[in-house]
């Protein structure tokens, strides 16, 4: 179509194909960006027209039958033989096959396929390889190479997530993709050459970042080595988006469905109210409409930071990629269980329709479900934030300052709560800071005292990591609280936008303490009377939000084509829907099903059996 927007070619696919994964998915989101950004300049020239043009059509191999999380622990070999110029690429295991690379079992004909690079008989770690898999002439396999999908999964029907192995392939050296790291002799003029033309920083900055580049030496170091990790960065970065919008389109549907629906008298004789004006009914949902809101800033706020932090990589400059993995990483995880457990909910509150196709809920359930495992599974990605929290509440005991949002770590936690029956907003921000600084604090305390305890390192972590875990977890929520409240207070917005959304976040921020009470009350920061607060606003705040519920969920603007439900119609003629749907089943199309014949019929009438076995047999 020659859309080159990225969010415009992004919305296009959505409309086509909603809740589909796209089979040609891993090619446009990992394969063309790792091109872009871990390939040389000539690789570049190369490999981007033919891979822009959809002949070369690729995908990310990295996940191996035995490992996904533990990328160090990866067993494909690329073992480099300097007498031909080659790499050989071996998959000496079975554990070592590749194993759910999205589009790779029928789709790709090449793919970026991360490897353990060896080289004069030594390892160097995980590396990128392009590798082509098929022809691209007649799409045939090629020789020494194993191909397949995976079979049925949850969901991602459309997606042929499959398996890759490798019996001694043999690819050219100029297949690794050599932008960061590089095997063989290059000159050293080229590397100044590339970077000239990358950055504007002074050539000496790119001597550093070279600085252990050997004349004879085959293998030159990057920078930093998780720059190889760069793509997943990318991914994680917009999957908030992703998780956000996975919930914001079941909040559609439910909230629309509950002011069309109506269940019960409320009273012998009277009227049978709509469900969206039961308490219980807005409880379980209007949270999750904030939840929505709250994600998707957050979305937008790590996919701009990403762009940003990106573009200082290019210039070489890579002091934020740490601040930037943490980031992503845990919101990733916060956004997809947030979203994916929201969902559920949005289904239930729909009673027995949620549970048919029809509500459009489990296709966008089993889409957005996968986010909690796909590019880095969430208690993984949580403890890699842990990990940031505990360096940062170590630099803070010793009086280095630290950066943007981390200050609040390491602050004094003596403080009463300020909250009064009016909820401000501060007080809520205060809450959440202090509730986290809290929870770095008793985490960092626990790995302290298990060490002094005589446990090794790693034994003190694997022991601390369920209160590293809820301490990051109170780190992110209270990113998307602090996000909220500083988009609301930022923009210029109208008075009475302001006022609805104020609601909003409030509900989003109120919500979030009563539902882990525990945290905020465990050192008394909260008085019982003050929960009173909270609880009474909280139900206040359900009566404020009630009349603009169906606005605001309208607001996200989705059509009836994308959310492909028969529940959240625009129109609300939700039953004619219903019926309409159910009439056009295929099993509908006709008056006795063919299961009639094979087994119902020789059970009621048991002397036509022969006749049932003859039809069986045609
Ligand atoms: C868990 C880790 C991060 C561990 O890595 P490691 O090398 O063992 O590192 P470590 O010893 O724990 O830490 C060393 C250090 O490396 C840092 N680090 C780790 N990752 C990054 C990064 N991306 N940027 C910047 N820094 C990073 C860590 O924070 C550590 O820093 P520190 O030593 O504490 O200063 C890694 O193995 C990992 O990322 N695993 C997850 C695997 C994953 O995400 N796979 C995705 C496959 S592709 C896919 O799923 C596509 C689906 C898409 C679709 O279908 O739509
Ligand atoms: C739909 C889908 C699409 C995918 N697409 C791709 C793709 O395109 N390319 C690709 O390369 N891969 C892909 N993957 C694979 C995916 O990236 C991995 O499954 C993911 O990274 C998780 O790794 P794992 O399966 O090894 O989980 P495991 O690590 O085996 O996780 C199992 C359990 O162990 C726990 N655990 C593991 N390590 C630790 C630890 N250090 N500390 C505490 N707990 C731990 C986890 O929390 C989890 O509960 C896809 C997966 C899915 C489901």
């Amino acid at each position: 179509m020659g859309i080159t927007d990225m969010q415009e070619a992004f919305y296009y696919r959505e409309c086509a194909a909603a809740h589909e994964n796209s089979p040609l998915g891993l090619h446009y989101a990992m394969f063309l960006p790792t091109i872009n950004k871990q390939a040389t300049p000539e690789q570049k020239k190369k490999w981007l027209p033919l891979a822009e043009n959809y002949k070369m059509i690729g995908t990310y191999a990295q996940t191996e039958l035995g490992h996904g999380t533990f990328i160090r622990g990866l067993e494909t070999t690329a073992t480099y033989d300097p007498k031909t110029k080659e790499f050989i690429l071996d998959s000496p295991t079975l554990t070592s096959k590749k194993y759910w690379p999205g589009c790779l079992g029928k789709t790709s004909n090449h793919c970026v396929v991360m490897a353990q690079l060896y080289t004069q008989g030594k390892s160097h770690g995980p590396h990128m390889f392009m590798v082509q898999i098929r022809s691209m002439e007649d799409h045939s396999v090629l020789p020494g190479i194993e191909v397949g999908v995976i079979g049925n999964k949850f969901g991602y029907g459309t997606n042929d997530n499959g398996f890759l192995s490798f019996d001694k392939l043999r690819i050219p050296r100029e297949n690794m993709l050599m932008r960061y790291s590089q095997v063989g002799r290059i000159p050293r003029e080229n590397m100044l050459m590339r970077y000239s033309q990358v950055s504007r920083i002074p050539r000496e900055n790119m001597l550093m970042r070279y600085s252990q580049v050997h004349e004879d030496g085959t293998y030159v170091k990057p920078q930093n080595a998780k720059l190889a990790y760069g793509s997943m960065v990318l991914i994680r970065s917009s999957i908030v988006s992703d998780a956000a919008r996975g919930l914001a389109q079941a909040c559609v549907i439910s909230i629309r469905y509950s002011a069309v629906r109506r269940q019960t008298e409320a009273y012998p004789g009277g009227e049978e109210p709509q469900i969206l004006d039961y308490q219980t009914q807005q409880y379980r949902l209007f949270p999750l409409l904030a939840s929505a809101y709250s994600l998707q800033l957050a979305g937008k706020y790590v996919f701009n930071t990403y762009l940003e932090v990106n573009d200082q990589i290019e210039k070489g400059n890579l002091e934020s990629m740490p601040e930037l993995h943490a980031l992503s990483a845990g919101l990733k995880a916060f956004s997809t269980y947030e979203a994916s457990a929201g969902i559920e909910v949005c289904r239930i509150c729909c009673g027995g329709h949620g549970y048919s196709q029809a509500s459009g809920l489990p296709k966008i359930y089993v889409d957005v479900v996968p986010g909690c495992t796909y590019e880095g599974e969430n208690t993984v990605m949580m403890l890699q934030t842990a990990r940031y929290l505990m360096k940062c509440y170590s630099r803070a005991k010793q009086g280095q300052k630290l950066p943007g949002f981390v200050q609040y770590i390491g602050q004094n936690l003596n403080k009463k709560s300020c909250m009064s029956e009016e909820v401000a907003l501060g007080c809520l921000v205060m809450a959440y800071e202090h509730r986290a600084a809290r929870l770095v604090e008793a985490a960092a305390m626990r790995m302290q005292s298990l060490i002094q305890g005589g446990k090794k390192q790693h034994e003190a972590w694997n022991g601390s990591s369920v209160q590293l875990f809820w301490a990051a977890k109170a780190h992110c929520h209270l990113f998307c609280v602090k996000n909220f409240v500083d988009a609301i207070q930022a923009k210029s917005l109208s008075s009475k936008t302001v006022t609805v959304m104020k609601s909003v976040c409030q509900l989003y921020g109120v919500h979030g303490i009563l539902e882990n009470l525990g945290e905020f009350m465990q050192d008394g920061f909260f008085s019982g009377e003050q929960v009173g607060y909270l609880q009474r606003k909280m139900l206040a705040l359900f009566e404020n939000i009630r009349p603009n519920a169906v606005a605001l969920v309208d607001a996200f603007d989705y059509p009836d084509m994308v959310l492909g439900s028969c529940l959240g119609r625009y129109d609300g003629q939700v039953y004619q829907a219903l019926y309409d749907y159910a009439k056009s089943a295929p099993m509908n199309q006709t008056e006795i099903h063919s299961t009639y014949y094979k087994h119902l019929k020789p059970l009621i009438n048991p002397e036509t059996t022969s006749d049932a076995m003859q039809f069986a047999k045609l």
